[in-house]
């Protein structure tokens, strides 16, 4: 089944897909696509929509994703790879934004908003040039605000119909029609950046997930639950971020690594979960790799920390740690000045799994979290990383 993404990707994939086709050909994957085909009715006859649907239903979910990301490659390398954007608010405000010191305040706000959710997030943006630090506040506060639709205070009151103005709302953005001045920043922010509509829709078909869904089968599953919810995020950053001129990567392996990150961090947030996500009636971990290590939703439940639960553990903490690699390997290729809160926010994450670790694993009772001193060492680093490159700095730290 990853056949075909094997043959479009070079090397690092190799390795995640390994470890998502175990999880397939362990059974769920190739019964969950019977299922569907069961589901499909034929009676009309071989007619092209249903081959077309069974072919849909044929292909993984990283053949589905890897799609998009062509897609969004070739939209920015139209746009000339989206680097050389001006954004200078006083002098090149258009459309429906007449009133600089309203949009100003908004991203203002977007700011504000960004600094209370996410402090450390919110200070790497601070290297940021100007321009992109409020292009990246306003797409943080959508997805903030999209997030909270189905995790907020009001969300027991959130309907697939609530979802679909949420959408409506979401074009009526990228057509420069901003309902409030949050909308309005992101507004802006799309009519100057070479962002694309699809990973922004995308993310609230993952909200829909959410409303609608509890458990997940197998790894292909949950891949394209996480690309919704974050690899999205991925996918809407590099435009804003830009791509550095000298980079030799090409732009669809950028935006591999991009939605790489996000995924990683997704299983990452999945794995820290685990006890809060099960109070809330969901287990978000594939069933058929549970049942595989011998475990259930019952020992999820019961939260005992076994050796079966320990091994199983480590299987995923070792692919989520390879998303992350996978991360790696492109954020050098992203202009200088968004390397520093890129490679921040990655080491922060992945430090999060060195804490399940280090909680021997009990992910039930004891939240896996990233203490400030480490927090606050992470950021030279992070530093250092963005101006030499990993093994650069470790020599240099070594010498
Ligand atoms: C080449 C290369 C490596 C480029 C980097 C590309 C890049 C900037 C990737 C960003 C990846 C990222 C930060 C993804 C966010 C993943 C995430 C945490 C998603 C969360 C979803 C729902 O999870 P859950 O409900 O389980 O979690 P909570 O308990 O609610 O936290 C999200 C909450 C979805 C909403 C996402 C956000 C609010 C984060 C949006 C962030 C940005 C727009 C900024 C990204 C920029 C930097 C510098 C990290
Ligand atoms: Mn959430």
């Amino acid at each position: 089944m990853s056949g075909v993404l094997l043959w479009v990707s070079s090397g690092p994939k190799e390795n995640i897909n390994s470890l998502v086709s175990f999880s397939c050909r362990s059974g769920g994957g190739g019964e969950r696509t019977q299922k569907r085909f069961s589901g499909i009715s034929f009676a009309s006859g071989a007619s092209a929509f249903s081959s077309a649907v069974a072919a849909e239903t044929l292909r993984s979910s990283e053949e589905r994703v890897y799609e998009v990301v062509l897609k969004q490659a070739a939209l920015v390398k139209e746009n000339k790879r989206g680097t050389k954007i001006a954004l200078d608010l006083d002098k090149d405000v258009e459309g429906d934004f007449t009133n600089v010191d309203l949009l100003n305040a908004a991203y203002d706000r977007c700011g504000e908003v960004c600094a209370e959710y996410a402090k450390t997030f919110y200070l790497g943006t601070q290297l940021m040039t100007a321009e992109r630090r409020k292009a990246i506040w306003a797409i943080y506060v959508w997805c903030r605000r999209t997030d909270e639709l189905v995790d907020g205070p009001n969300a027991s009151h959130i309907t697939p119909g609530a979802l679909d103005r949420w959408e409506q709302r979401l074009s009526d953005v990228f057509e420069g029609r901003p309902y409030d001045m949050y909308d309005a920043a992101l507004s802006h922010t799309v009519s100057k950046y070479p962002v694309d509509i699809q990973p922004f829709k995308d993310m609230i078909e993952g909200m829909r997930m959410d409303l609608r869904k509890s458990r997940y089968d197998n790894f292909d599953e949950l891949y394209l639950y996480c690309y919704y919810v974050a690899g999205t995020v991925g996918l809407m950053s590099v435009p804003v971020m830009g791509i550095a001129p000298e980079a030799n990567a090409s732009t669809e392996s950028i935006y591999n690594a991009a939605l790489a990150l996000g995924i990683a961090n997704q299983l990452t947030n999945i794995l820290r979960d685990v006890g809060e996500d099960a109070r809330r009636g969901r287990v978000y971990l594939p069933q058929d790799e549970l049942a595989l290590a011998g475990l259930s939703d019952e020992d999820i439940f019961s939260g005992r920390v076994t050796d079966k639960w320990r091994k199983f553990m480590k299987g995923q903490i070792k692919r989520a740690r390879m998303f992350f690699d996978e991360a790696e390997r492109g954020v050098a290729d992203l202009n200088s000045a968004s390397r520093w809160p890129v490679w921040a926010s990655l080491l922060l994450y992945r430090q999060i799994l060195d804490s399940i670790e280090a909680n021997d694993y009990n992910n039930f009772t004891k939240r896996a979290y990233v203490g400030k001193v480490k927090k606050l060492l992470s950021l030279p680093t992070a530093y250092g990383f963005s101006l030499l490159g990993p093994q650069k700095f470790a020599k240099m730290v070594r010498r």
